[in-house]
């Protein structure tokens, strides 16, 4: 039965783990016996085609009070208005584009409804790509429950602790931590503080795994123990509950007589997790040169091209500057990958200026971009001395696919970004 107590979790990434809630729900043995315990109905949710490699597989066997198919039709949801990938009619400008903060939201917005979709490539049904998106909601979401069939959500809180149940049990989410709910996973999001912001990436693709760590070996960036999933936890409510699913990249709706948060136990390697930012292992120069940012990825989502991801989750977290004869902070360049990046905490050390918590810019494929003048500037007079970054979070979702930008993302960019590279001086030669 659900409390409010603190939650216990399974640790691991993308483990095979088995929990119930009540002693005995969970079959032993085969995952669909003729008569599971107490009634419960056996549902299988897969994360993957059945058909993938074992090592790539992911699924699990859900056993519940209902089952799931149990509903009436779902029909367009009008709430929301802002949660849509939809770019207008004009072709997008190969422009580099930057954002302050979300404003405060109404009184009374849910998480559901405090979300606006920024950007996003592909397309839902395309099954590749992924749409970034922010939430600012002031209000839990009581009887409603939310669910993407068109991507897994990797929430990252920028500021208010989020607390999710989900179906496979219940989630604390402070800022510094990230969480991911797999796609078609129910949840609803209260919020102890109050109040929160943060980010959401969408991804339509193949599902977040780690990296591999190559010449790295066997230890190093986000390690598999830091992941925790919850354990079983379940709301037997018979109350109407309003089940909302993004589907196809629109909102629908339809009310159940019951909470569909009625799993009692639970096995298999497809559930949500959390991870604490804090717990990333760092790794960079120890004699020159800055490395590439593939350093920092924390999960990756592959293409079918080898080597090249649908997506990559990557951070910039606190670490020692030791680089001899180097500049320090991110080079110039131009990449063929394109970068949305989002700053959580503290100062990005590409940018002096214009770049807060909650806010957002984006390099698209082939956009120059880089240190800002003033950045530049420093970091190429600094004294070489080893130097702690300290008190930063930002953050990339780094795609194959070039970008799109919503017609409201777009209505709300700074008009003065390019400055931040204006007058560099020219070169001088001999
Ligand atoms: O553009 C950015 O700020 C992200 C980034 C950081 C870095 O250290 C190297 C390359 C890169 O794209
Ligand atoms: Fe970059």
């Amino acid at each position: 039965m659900l409390s409010n107590a603190t939650p216990a979790y399974l640790t691991g990434f993308g483990g095979h783990f088995a929990t119930e809630a009540v002693p005995g729900a969970l079959p032993q043995g085969r995952n669909s016996p003729q008569r599971p315990a107490f009634g419960l109905y056996a549902e299988q949710l897969s994360g993957t085609a059945f058909t993938m490699a074992r090592h790539e597989n992911r699924r699990s066997w859900l056993y519940r009070l209902r089952p799931t198919a149990d509903h009436r039709p779902f029909e367009h949801y009008g709430g929301a208005p802002r949660f849509k990938a939809d770019a207008g009619a004009e072709p997008l400008a190969p422009n580099r584009l930057r954002w302050d903060p979300l404003p405060e939201p109404a009184p009374g917005t849910d998480f559901v409804d405090g979300l606006t979709t920024a950007m996003f490539n592909r397309a839902p049904f395309e099954l590749e790509g992924v749409a970034v998106h922010l939430y600012a909601a002031n209000r839990d979401m009581g009887g409603r429950v939310f669910f993407s069939a068109d991507g897994e959500l990797l929430i990252l809180p920028q500021s208010g602790r989020l607390d999710l149940m989900t179906e496979f049990g219940r989630l604390e989410v402070a800022p510094g931590q990230v969480a991911l709910v797999p796609r078609g996973v129910r949840f609803r999001v209260a919020l102890p503080d109050g109040a929160a912001r943060g980010y959401v990436a969408e991804n339509y693709g193949a599902p977040f795994r780690l990296p591999d760590l190559g010449p790295i070996g066997a230890n190093g960036l986000a390690n598999p123990r830091d992941f925790e999933t919850p354990m079983a936890a379940f709301e037997d409510r018979d109350e109407p509950t309003e089940v909302i699913q993004k589907f196809g990249g629109e909102l629908w709706v339809t009310t159940l007589d019951h909470s569909p948060l009625d799993v009692v136990a639970w096995h298999g390697n497809l559930a949500p997790w959390r991870y604490d930012l804090a717990t990333f292992n760092a790794i960079g120069t120890v004699s020159f040169d800055h490395p590439d940012p593939s350093i920092f990825t924390v999960l990756t989502s592959p293409s079918s091209v080898h080597g090249r991801a649908n997506v990559d989750f990557v951070i910039f977290p606190p670490r020692w500057m030791v680089g001899e004869d180097t500049f320090r902070p991110p080079w110039f360049h131009r990449n063929v990958m394109s970068e949305c990046m989002g700053l959580l905490t503290g100062e990005y050390d590409a940018k002096a200026e214009g770049f807060s918590p909650g806010g957002l810019s984006l390099h698209n494929l082939m956009a120059g971009h880089g240190p800002d003048v003033d950045t530049w500037r420093k970091a190429s007079e600094a004294e070489l001395k080893p130097v702690k970054i300290g008190g930063t979070m930002a953050f990339m979702i780094e795609s194959c696919w070039p970008f799109q930008v919503t017609a409201e993302a777009l209505g709300r960019a700074q008009s003065d970004y390019d400055l931040a590279w204006a007058d560099f001086p020219k070169a001088r030669l001999p």
